[in-house]
């Protein structure tokens, strides 16, 4: 990380450890963390965490969603602390004790509730049982999961600004669902742009295809890096 490195982490999802240490140098001097999920981390193990570290001054944010019982829960978020990452991951619909056991297990590692994922929608919500519209189910969750100790929590750019009134200004909002404008949606539903979401008061964006998947993932970065930074002085400035 470095003094101009944007507030992004970057979704190295990649198949191939080579491919995912080689994006990580590419970006690294453009954001501020990498975000090693579950296709990377499952395949590879521990050793991918040191690939995409590598010389490069960026946190590393371990995305594995965890979600099970809380003993279970304590168990791996223990296993992975050794590794050090800034982040790590828990889905907030696994229950007060759950985050809290994650959070007791891991004290020095930053503890993000997800909430509500970003590929969802109303109908995706109603099938599974997640009554109401997304913000009341984010919001109900993002409250639950500071009260059980997350210090982080993700949600989509669309609820940040309600998220935050909140849960207060110490809690660190992450966001996927970032799309530049005209960028593919993929199988993303919730969606803004950087300088929305920056300007909603998101403290970190997530964001992947849109920089992974063009034809140089380095000068992308530089550039999404560049309206970010444009976006947070000036809604600093605001
Ligand atoms: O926890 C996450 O990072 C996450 C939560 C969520 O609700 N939605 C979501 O897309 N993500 C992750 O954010 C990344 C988004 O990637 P792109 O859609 O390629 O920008 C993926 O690695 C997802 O696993």
């Amino acid at each position: 990380m470095t003094a101009h490195s944007a507030p992004i982490a970057v979704a190295i999802d990649a198949r191939e450890i080579e491919t995912a240490a080689a994006w990580a140098t590419a970006v690294a001097p453009h954001v501020s963390t990498v975000k090693v999920g579950l296709e990377l981390y499952l395949r590879h193990g521990p050793e991918v965490i040191a690939a995409v570290r590598g010389a490069n001054r960026v946190g590393v944010f371990l995305d594995l969603k965890l979600h099970d019982i809380p003993a279970t829960v304590a168990g791996a978020a223990r296993s992975v602390a050794g590794l050090r990452p800034s982040i790590l991951t828990v889905h907030a619909t696994g229950g007060a004790d759950m985050v809290r056991a994650a959070a007791e297990a891991a004290p020095d590692t930053k503890i993000a509730a997800v909430t509500v994922l970003t590929s969802m929608d109303e109908k995706d919500l109603e099938q599974v049982g997640l009554l109401g519209p997304a913000r009341d189910a984010v919001r109900r969750l993002a409250v639950m999961a500071v009260g059980a100790g997350a210090r982080a929590l993700v949600c989509s750019p669309q609820e940040v600004a309600l998220v935050r009134a909140e849960v207060g200004p110490d809690v660190t909002l992450i966001t996927p669902g970032v799309r530049p404008a005209g960028a593919d949606l993929g199988d993303q539903s919730r969606v803004a742009t950087p300088e929305e979401a920056i300007e909603a008061g998101a403290d970190l964006l997530v964001i992947g295809r849109p920089i992974t998947r063009a034809p140089d993932p380095g000068a992308a970065a530089a550039s999404i890096a560049a309206a970010v930074r444009r976006a947070a002085s000036s809604s600093q400035g605001a």
